[in-house]
């Protein structure tokens, strides 16, 4: 790990006072381009059956018309139509503040820039791949658009609340890392996974990890790793219930309750829990040595 992953206090030159910059399709090399369809073909080969309904539909509106990392104006039409949603280019990581008035806005930030073709599987930074195959699709979805855009109205308030601790906890376990329970079996829809070749395997069939019900306190109180694959992943129902439990509920009481409670280890499993797998965690036990 290297630590030049950081956010700057202000935006940087070329960018607007909203930190966005111009796409500029047209400055992506032939190589970078490549990176993209390489990618792209490697994941949508992978993620039938694996990825939910949602995703999986939402994933069309990615096919324009011409190949390689798509043309935010055409795919931000696109959208626009389908959810009400737009996707703004940035130089990399934006503020809090900034990402989620854009976000309360219909706003999806994504980093103008791509991977090496020698980093295909690990990237410390979302790139416009991570931010475009792993996001885009979802907000295709008129549910997963609406939970999207309360959570950053939630994002501010939670500012104001100082409990950005708590509400980026669920982001991570649903928009990142989520899992949704479907007919057939447990289906993908975390951006985190579905944009990773080796996650999206393991998230779904590995024995290491913890797969639990998702409830919102604990998942508010549950630490993750930004570093390697998850030591837990919590399951939704369906995104309606996702929608009912966050969207109408006022989160201020349970912020308050939850700062007089400890936070929960990364692979700890709670007597309340609903577990859907115990996880053996020997990956992490491995790597740990
Ligand atoms: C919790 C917090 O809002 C989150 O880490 C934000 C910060 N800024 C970001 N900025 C960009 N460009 N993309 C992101 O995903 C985020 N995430
Ligand atoms: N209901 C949350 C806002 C929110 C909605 C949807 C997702 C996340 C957060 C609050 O009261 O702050
Ligand atoms: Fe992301």
């Amino acid at each position: 790990m290297t630590d030049d992953t950081h956010v700057l206090d202000r935006p940087p030159p070329g960018a607007s006072a909203d930190w966005t910059i111009p796409q500029d399709w047209a400055h992506f090399s032939q190589e970078e381009h490549h990176v993209w369809d390489t990618l792209f073909a490697r994941q949508a080969k992978l993620l039938p059956g694996r990825a939910s309904d949602a995703y999986l539909r939402g994933l069309d509106v990615l096919k324009l018309s011409k190949p390689g990392i798509p043309d935010f104006e055409e795919l931000s039409d696109r959208l626009m139509k389908l959810t009400g949603w737009q996707v703004v280019a940035v130089p990399g990581l934006v503020p809090d503040d900034v990402f989620f008035d854009h976000m309360a806005n219909r706003r999806f930030v994504a980093g103008n820039f791509i991977r090496r073709a020698d980093q295909l599987d690990y990237l410390q930074e979302p790139d416009v791949f991570h931010d475009v195959f792993g996001h885009v699709p979802m907000l295709a979805d008129p549910v997963f658009a609406d939970y999207l855009a309360a959570y950053g109205r939630g994002g501010q308030r939670a500012q104001g609340l100082d409990a950005l601790k708590y509400l980026g906890r669920l982001y991570w376990y649903t928009v990142e890392f989520g899992l949704v329970a479907e007919p057939e079996g447990l289906r993908l829809y975390g951006a985190g996974i579905v944009s990773s070749f080796a996650e999206s395997r393991f998230a779904l069939d590995d024995p290491s990890p913890n797969r639990i019900a998702f409830d919102l306190e604990r998942v508010m109180r549950t630490e993750y790793r930004i570093d390697d694959f998850q030591q837990n992943y919590f399951v939704i129902p369906s995104f309606e219930e996702l929608l009912r439990v966050t969207v109408e509920t006022d989160f201020a009481p349970l912020y308050a309750k939850l700062a007089e409670m400890p936070d929960v280890p990364v692979a700890k499993i709670l007597p309340d829990d609903t577990l859907l797998t115990r996880g053996s965690q020997a990956y992490a036990l491995e790597k740990a040595q």
